[in-house]
């Protein structure tokens, strides 16, 4: 790199960057202007910088409904199964067929994303996404049976896989370095506030015990056509077209969204780093093989998969879809209660995603994501704290029914609930007196609906009069205040840092023309763990028990810290051609980072939560 690499001040921290891009935005602002020329060019760039044109907000609100869709699409399920199981009379594995098929397609189709985006650029795939969501929502809603709906959810996982995998990319190649941040940010802000809809909605239409499910999945076909009607009128992304070669449209669309402000040089410096990346991508074959090939790009892939398999590995998924059960543990029977609670939950994810989108541009990716990281290690560890109390605080079963239907059983042999409660096929029927609990029994679940027991007090919703409760899944604690306070936690480290970092990340560390493929294989990652990660949590409950589970997530954060701690440099600030620099050497230095000044080098680190910098000889180790 030797020349190529200048070192200039950045407000305090060091910060390697282009030596021809000294005007970029990071270092515009400190960099000390001599000339009248430097000063106006500073000037002009501080000007650049203050007035943002809106068109670059509109653009990322009309992307961002992919994230909108996303969160939607996955959320919106868990309500309309309650209603769907009985009214197309679905098996478990049905149930099961159905939830899962989305997220497979969308692993797939995220991966097909990254060769279509490469051919046909960023706005048709986004065009795309928006018609397999149009389609996808108008089958779902009208589906005569069950086939037509698992049609559905595979086309509606397909929009998903491509729109994952392009807004980020698209919001960041529109967007100007210093806003990249938040606007990408913006995105998954959209994707909880998808959540936090579908929760409301399903909350609103499970009173239409019939057909409620088709509006709760038609509704989503709204926002599908407003994105595709949108994307109609709005530009390419400016850099795929300069890669195409097609550079007068792509000097239009620059200076389109940058309101007609003078954007030649920002143009220059886009097409000469990318015509540099090109010469430095190594030789022919698929990306993918260049990729892997290349040091740089290599050691970008790795650490955008790897963040997008901690992110969800920190268990994200399961602690949503559990919410309404630990809400259910802590003393919160009503059915309909539990599911409006919930949203309160994706509120809160939603919320702590807000805060995200304002300390991105402040404090950087790095440090975000890190503090992130260890809140939602400790944050796990309560939850399992939390569980772990419950366990042995297990409320006993006093009370054996003598009735032939149990001799076969196993729930029988049960002493405690927490068994019983882990045990799939059992739940546990108590009566309540003030604090105390009476007659508690283990007894088979009605295999047609988890809300009754086979037979006895708990199957039918008349005789569990006299305050006598049907628990399915959860044991009555009193330390549930403790799981309830780990879950709110939770949210509020996971949501502002782990939640949208892995994306924001993702859109802005590989070199264009390996961009595409860098995005589609970290968004394969991303749902490949989200399946993997929820369709094993209850058998993992069932060996481990609950609170065995967390401990495990919680240390698969640690892991994720070490990891992230090790090897994730800070791209806040630098212009998307620049990025590459960081990972030109050695990948995992604990946020050092290598600069040479003059005849020696510099080496300066970044450590979770300040800044320092250590200038010491390290010429040996570049
Ligand atoms: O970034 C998002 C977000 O945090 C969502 O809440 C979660 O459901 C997704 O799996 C994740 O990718």
């Amino acid at each position: 790199m030797g020349e190529r690499w200048k070192k200039v001040n950045d407000g305090g921290e060091r910060s390697l960057i282009k030596a021809p891009s000294s005007a970029s935005i990071t270092s515009s602002s400190t960099t000390t202007t001599t000339t009248t020329g430097d000063l106006e060019r500073a000037a002009r760039k501080q000007f650049q910088q203050d007035v943002t044109p809106g068109f670059v907000y509109v653009l990322a609100v009309f992307s961002a409904l992919g994230g909108f869709l996303f969160g939607y699409d996955t959320g919106v399920i868990s309500g309309a199964m309650l209603l769907l199981k009985r009214e197309l009379d679905l098996s478990a594995l049905w149930q099961e067929v159905l939830i899962s098929s989305t997220v497979a397609a969308a692993a797939l189709s995220a991966l097909l994303g990254g060769f279509l985006n490469g051919l046909f650029g960023r706005r048709v795939c986004i065009l795309l996404a928006s018609f397999f969501f149009t389609v996808g929502g108008i089958v779902l809603s009208t589906a005569p049976g069950k086939e037509a709906f698992l049609t559905g959810r595979l086309i509606v996982g397909v929009g998903l896989g491509i729109a994952s995998m392009t807004v980020p990319v698209y919001i960041a190649e529109a967007s100007p370095p210093q806003l990249r941040g938040q606007l990408v940010t913006v995105n998954t802000l959209f994707i909880t506030g998808g959540q936090f809809t579908a929760s409301l909605v399903d909350g609103a239409f499970s009173y239409l015990q019939h057909d409620g499910w088709r509006y709760m999945l038609g509704l989503s076909v709204l926002p599908a056509v407003l994105q595709f009607v949108g994307f109609l009128f709005l530009p390419e992304s400016p850099r795929w077209l300069i890669q195409r070669g097609l550079t007068q449209k792509a000097r239009r669309v620059l200076s389109q969204i940058r309101g007609n402000q003078n954007i030649d040089e920002e143009y220059d410096s886009i097409k000469n780093s990318i015509e540099e990346e090109e010469k430095d991508s190594g030789g022919d074959g698929p990306v993918i093989w260049r990729m892997l090939t290349y040091p740089p790009t290599r050691r970008a892939l790795l650490v955008g998969c790897g963040l997008q398999m901690f992110q969800q590995l920190s268990g994200i998924n399961t602690v949503m879809y559990y919410s309404a059960t630990i809400l259910q543990m802590s003393g919160v029977r009503d059915d309909r209660l539990a599911i409006w609670l919930a949203g309160l939950t994706t509120l809160t994810n939603f919320l702590f995603t807000l805060l995200g989108v304002w300390l991105v541009e402040r404090v950087g990716r790095r440090k975000l994501t890190l503090g992130s990281i260890i809140g939602t290690c400790l944050s796990l560890s309560l939850l399992a704290i939390g569980f772990l109390m419950s366990a042995q605080h297990s409320p006993p079963v006093t009370f054996h029914p003598l009735d032939p239907a149990m001799a076969n059983s196993t729930c029988s042999k049960y002493q405690l609930c927490e068994p019983c409660m882990l045990d799939p096929g059992c739940g546990f029927c108590y009566r309540e007196n003030g604090s105390a609990l009476l007659t508690s029994s283990c007894v088979p679940v009605n295999k047609a609906s988890t809300e009754q027991a086979a037979w006895g007090r708990c199957s039918n919703s008349s005789l569990m009069k006299d305050q006598t409760y049907w628990a399915y899944n959860y044991c009555p604690t009193s330390y549930s205040w403790l799981v309830l306070l780990g879950l709110v936690l939770y949210l509020a480290a996971f949501a502002p840092g782990m939640g949208p970092m892995p994306w924001t990340i993702n859109s802005e560390i590989y070199p264009l023309w390996a961009r595409s493929t860098g995005n589609a294989c970290a968004a394969g990652v991303n749902w490949t763990f989200n399946i993997l990660v929820s369709l094993t949590f209850l058998h993992l409950a069932q060996f481990f028990t609950y609170y065995g589970a967390f401990f495990l997530y919680s240390s698969l954060a640690l892991l994720g810290f070490i990891f992230i701690y090790g090897c994730l440099p800070e791209t806040k600030g630098r212009r998307l051609e620049e990025i590459e620099a960081l990972f030109e050497n050695q990948l995992c230095s604990c946020g050092y980072m290598w600069s040479r000044e003059n005849s020696s080098c510099i080496c300066s680190t970044i450590m979770p939560f300040y800044t320092y910098h250590v200038s010491i000889k390290c010429c040996s180790s570049l």
